[in-house]
């Protein structure tokens, strides 16, 4: 990518994929490109349309059990999305997004759905024999200790799915962190999400960015290269200080 472009930030359909607030991803994304100075363009990709393959990252956010499906079966039609993952462009896709982006998640109808095979996960309501009754819907806050290879600090969110998530056998990728607080992928690993490439999945709405941005400065120097620090604004280590004093019961 040319320094002088715009980085492209692609929102893939912000109405099936925008129950959580997640669309918030892209504005931090952006907003943290503004502040070095540098051009961000947000590129809002509605249901129906053909996703771009000329991104730099793109964003996929939760969603419900019906819209999810038609947005898996949107993003299988045309192969963009896999096409700019092969050509460099990086991922994040939370909840809904993340289950999409695995081989399989269950639809509404209780049947299992294709996904779109960015990732070697598979996504079920229970990975437990069909005599165990399946476990509550996950909702809360969630706190993840991220993969010491990442460099990342403590991972805040909160979480709301019925969704179970674990890796295929001989998966490419790496857990994203261990669940420290809260549910997660729900396996007995107590991980949560996976880091494949460029490629991000996690269960954490927040949005995630928002509440963590060393995250979505991982994200934009894998597109951009290395990127000048910055300050974060007092209130928001104080926030996250706050935050990490609450969830520790402190
Ligand atoms: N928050 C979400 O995106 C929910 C994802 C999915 N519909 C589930 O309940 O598991």
């Amino acid at each position: 990518m040319s320094r002088e472009s715009a980085t492209r930030i692609a929102l893939i359909y912000p109405e099936l994929l925008g129950t959580y607030g997640d669309g918030g991803n892209a504005i931090v994304l952006a907003q943290r490109l503004r502040w070095r100075g540098l051009r961000a363009e947000i590129v809002e990709v509605p249901a129906g349309e053909v996703v771009p393959a000329d991104c730099d990252i793109y964003l996929l956010g939760g969603g419900e059990d019906e819209p999810q499906v038609l947005a898996a079966d949107g993003m299988r039609r045309n192969r963009s999305l896999t096409r700019a993952v092969s050509g460099g462009a990086a991922v994040l896709a939370v909840c809904a997004g993340y289950q999409v982006i695995g081989a399989s998640f269950p639809a509404g109808n209780g049947r299992v759905h294709e996904g779109v095979h960015l990732v070697d996960m598979e996504t079920r309501r229970s990975f437990d024999p069909p005599d165990v009754p399946p476990p509550p819907r996950a909702v809360g806050d969630i706190v993840v200790e991220p993969d010491q290879r990442l460099g990342l600090p403590t991972l805040y969110g909160y979480e709301n799915h019925g969704g179970r998530t674990r890796p295929l056998p001989g998966s490419r990728g790496i857990p994203l962190g261990t669940v420290r607080l809260g549910v997660g992928d729900g396996t007995p690993a107590r991980t949560d999400g996976i880091v494949d490439g460029k490629v991000i999945g996690t269960y954490l709405h927040g949005p995630v960015l928002a509440q963590n941005p060393a995250l979505a400065d991982l994200l934009l120097t894998w597109v951009h290269g290395r990127l000048a620090p910055l300050d974060a604004p007092v209130e928001a280590d104080m926030l996250r200080r706050a935050r990490a004093r609450a969830l520790a019961g402190g």
